[in-house]
């Protein structure tokens, strides 16, 4: 595959942002294929495991955005990147090309890797594994992608939390990075196989969990965090494509 090209997993849209800085705000996504971790409990294993790259297609930066501009209808909006690690891929071009049409784009990445064009994004989302995913942060890759993004994109903390250790991280991450807007969201459990086409989510599990971090939150005096669940999880469960 030559340097420039990409490997989308999926192009999608317009729906809402459905986590974090930007939740319900009109957006097109852009899926990469491949991923530098695997979460035990990662609801988007389409993207990330290789038993699925046949349908991960080499895309350059006109052809995305000749895409992005259909599903939009030419009005510009945000861009969400998305994996897999996008940070794995060249996606600097794609962002120049559709910043000069007046798009704005953000990134969804768990810090593991730094690149210069995080610069050009309007929002950078970092979401760094708690205990429960079964990864470690590097916290020095971590502190790199918040360097690279610099003074003009807009930066997004985003802990997924399904336990008490994982509460502990977040407390952690946050004392690390003080100046971060951080955004908690409960865990969605075990998503089943992309194959099995079941959407099914355990939303008793999900509001529990919801209430619960509400609780923790308020008792510790946590008041500029924001507490927040997967919006279109809640809306289409793990429907792909939304
Ligand atoms: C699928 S990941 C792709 C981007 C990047 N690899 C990352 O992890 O940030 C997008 C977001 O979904 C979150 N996520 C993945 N699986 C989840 C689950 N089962 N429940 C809640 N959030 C989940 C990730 O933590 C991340 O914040
Ligand atoms: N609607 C919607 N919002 C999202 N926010 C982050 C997502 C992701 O998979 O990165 C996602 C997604 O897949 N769909
Ligand atoms: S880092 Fe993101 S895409 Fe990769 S396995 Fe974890 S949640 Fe899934
Ligand atoms: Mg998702």
């Amino acid at each position: 595959m030559s340097e420039s090209l990409i490997r989308v997993s999926e192009i999608f849209g317009p729906t809402i942002q459905g986590e974090g800085a930007l939740i319900g705000q009109p957006t097109v996504f852009v899926r990469t294929g491949g991923c530098d971790y695997r979460c035990s409990w990662c609801d988007t294993l389409h993207a990330v495991d290789s038993s699925y790259r046949h349908d991960w297609h080499p895309m350059d930066a006109a052809g995305i955005f000749a895409e992005v501009e259909r599903l939009s209808g030419g009005t510009p909006l945000t861009v969400s990147l998305s994996g897999g690690n996008p940070a794995i891929q060249p996606l600097g071009g794609l962002i120049l090309l559709g910043r000069e049409k007046g798009y704005r784009f953000g990134l969804e990445t768990q810090g593991s890797l730094a690149k210069d064009w995080f610069a050009d994004l309007d929002v950078l989302t970092l979401s760094p594994k708690p205990p429960s995913s079964g990864m470690e942060p590097d916290w020095d890759a971590f502190q790199d992608c918040i360097a690279a993004a610099g003074a003009n994109t807009r930066l997004a903390l985003k802990i997924v939390i399904f336990n008490e250790a994982d509460y502990a991280f977040a407390k952690d991450a946050v004392a690390r990075h003080p100046d971060l807007p951080v955004y908690l969201q409960p865990g969605n459990h075990t998503p089943a196989a992309p194959a099995e086409d079941d959407t099914t989510i355990d939303m008793d599990g999900i509001m529990e969990r919801m209430r619960w971090l509400i609780g923790k939150v308020s008792a510790d005096r946590w008041f500029d965090a924001t507490v927040l669940p997967q919006l279109h999880t809640l809306i289409w469960g793990n429907l792909k494509g939304v």
